[in-house]
């Protein structure tokens, strides 16, 4: 699902209006009708008092839209305008005006009023600004905000947490609405995803107002939200007369003294995740635990015996998965430089390559293309140096890639996949998943991936896709607290399965 920019909407919005040959008002309206539609479905036979703070734009608007329907239905409602600037939009004041003709009476209030009183077990409906903010809420606001925040309502958004920019980092987090849901049109917003703004949106919810679907079609996006219909898309279906050569030769090369079931995971999930065959390249230590850890597997030793160095295999492997456990010797730093000398195809590259690649940018010229680097936050910290918000993170990022034409795979709680300039948010995953061995587990997945002949950036995309979402299966099953990495693993054969379901 594409995730357009603040003027992207805009624009779907002006087309929709003049294809669909409808009045403004007719989409507030919509809106208004889906949020209405869900609240009814979530509240069933329950009617609290519902708060609706309406700002003076079409955010306000949507939400005078709905105190009307809301009204109508029997609930309980007050209304508070939020009187911040005397330049209401149209939609705005024709849905005042409807209101009125309802006999009914909003209450206006500014910096001279008593903040209102919100009980807990209340609703509140966030309808202050939309996407149309372009400057902090300050003053009175910023106190109103605070009280709503401070107040042991349920607080829906609609649309954006009031407060929150679509396009930039927030100036003051105090003066942003922290909702439980926000209910969003059509399409979802790149803030709902990153570390910093996640929080505020809560749950979210998409509510589809009929913008026009053709002109979102063929509307290029720099990010899109990666949900199951578009992991779907991207599975490669296997015939009947494929070998185990058709999926390639994966080659994991990592792990150290003490580190060597980070491997065993990589080979592991390589092998579930579809590849042919998987050698595991390892240092002497580890020749017992991963040939009795992984029986399907082949292992090659290298010369020493607790660190990587340079090694020659006697295949030319489809996919490299290179890093995992293996520590930052100058041996390996030398390993590293040799494979990607050699190997002219893309790499994968994670933890302790990462490492030797951020103290050694030397070799970044190296990277083969198409190479993808799996990093978490600190090993991106390390490699791109500090950042000053999300914002300008994903730009250093971009950059980065654009620059040495590699993938990188952001991890968190919403991992970001780069890609030619373009972003790719993950939907999958659960906090259960933030446990030792589970990038180990995605590293092995996307190499997998990868000798099976997938194209490395679908292969990162796709392979991020799966390892949310066996996390997430596993997670149904054991709870987040017990789940380990081992069982993202057994997962992943349903995670295929659940992308037909
Ligand atoms: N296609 C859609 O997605 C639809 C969206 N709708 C709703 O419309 C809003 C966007 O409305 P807009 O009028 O552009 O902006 P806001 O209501 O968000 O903005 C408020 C208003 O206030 C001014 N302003 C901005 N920041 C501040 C500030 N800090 N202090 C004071 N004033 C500020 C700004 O200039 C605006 O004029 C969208 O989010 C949806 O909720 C449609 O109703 C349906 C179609
Ligand atoms: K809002």
């Amino acid at each position: 699902m594409k995730i357009f920019n603040k003027e992207k909407l805009k624009e779907v919005d002006e087309f929709t209006i003049k294809e669909q040959n409808i009045k403004s008002e007719e989409l507030m309206e919509r809106a208004a009708v889906q949020l209405f539609g869900w609240l009814k479905t979530q509240l069933k036979e329950h009617q609290p008092k519902i708060n609706l703070f309406c700002g003076i734009g079409n955010n306000g608007g949507d939400g005078l839209a709905l105190a009307r329907l809301l009204l109508n239905d029997g609930y309980e409602v007050e209304v508070y305008i939020v009187n911040f600037s005397d330049k209401r939009s149209d939609d705005f004041l024709l849905n005042l005006n409807r209101l009125k003709e309802n006999k009914f009476w909003p209450e206006f209030i500014n910096e001279n009023s008593d903040l209102p009183e919100l009980q807990q077990g209340e609703i509140v409906i966030d309808a202050i600004f939309g996407i149309g903010l372009n400057r902090p809420a300050e003053g009175w606001v910023k106190e109103l905000i605070q009280h709503i925040n401070q107040s042991k309502t349920y607080v829906i958004s609609v649309d954006v947490p009031s407060g929150l920019y679509l396009d930039k980092a927030p100036d003051d987090k105090e003066v942003i609405i922290k909702a439980e849901t926000t209910i969003t049109f059509q399409l979802p917003k790149l803030v709902f995803f990153l570390p910093e703004t996640a929080e505020f949106a809560g749950r979210v919810e998409i509510a589809d107002i009929g913008l026009d679907q053709n002109f979102i079609s063929n509307t290029a996006a720099e990010a899109s939200l990666i949900q199951q219909p578009d992991a779907q898309r991207l599975y490669q279906s296997r015939t009947k007369f494929s070998h185990k050569g058709t999926f390639g030769h994966c080659l994991v090369a990592g792990g150290s003294y003490g580190k060597m079931g980070s491997v065993l995971l990589a080979t592991k999930a390589a092998l579930r995740a579809g590849a042919g065959k998987v050698s595991a390249l390892i240092p002497k230590c580890g020749y017992q635990i991963l040939q009795l850890g992984i029986p399907e597997a082949m292992v090659i030793t290298a010369e020493n015996e607790k660190h990587l160095t340079n090694t020659q295999t006697d295949f030319v492997p489809e996919s490299i998965c290179f890093g995992i456990g293996a520590g930052k010797e100058e041996g390996t730093k030398h390993y590293l430089e040799q494979l990607m000398k050699e190997h002219g195809s893309p790499m994968l590259i994670d933890a302790d390559g990462i490492n030797i690649l951020a103290e050694n940018k030397d070799l970044w010229k190296l990277l083969p293309e198409k190479s993808i680097l799996t990093p978490h936050p600190g090993e991106l910290r390390r490699l791109l140096g500090d950042w000053e918000d999300d914002f300008d993170k994903l730009e250093k990022a971009k950059r980065f890639s654009l620059e040495y034409k590699v993938i990188l795979v952001i991890k968190g709680a919403y991992t970001i996949t780069i890609a030619d300039e373009n972003l790719y948010v993950n939907s999958t995953g659960n906090p259960g998943m933030a446990t030792a061995g589970s990038g180990d587990t995605l590293s092995g997945i996307i190499s997998g991936l990868v000798s099976q002949g997938y194209d490395p950036g679908v292969a990162a995309v796709f392979g991020v896709y799966l390892h949310g979402k066996a996390g997430d299966l596993a997670a149904e099953k054991l709870g987040f607290e017990a789940l380990i990495a081992e069982d993202i693993i057994q997962h992943l054969g349903k995670a295929y399965k659940s992308l037909f379901e």
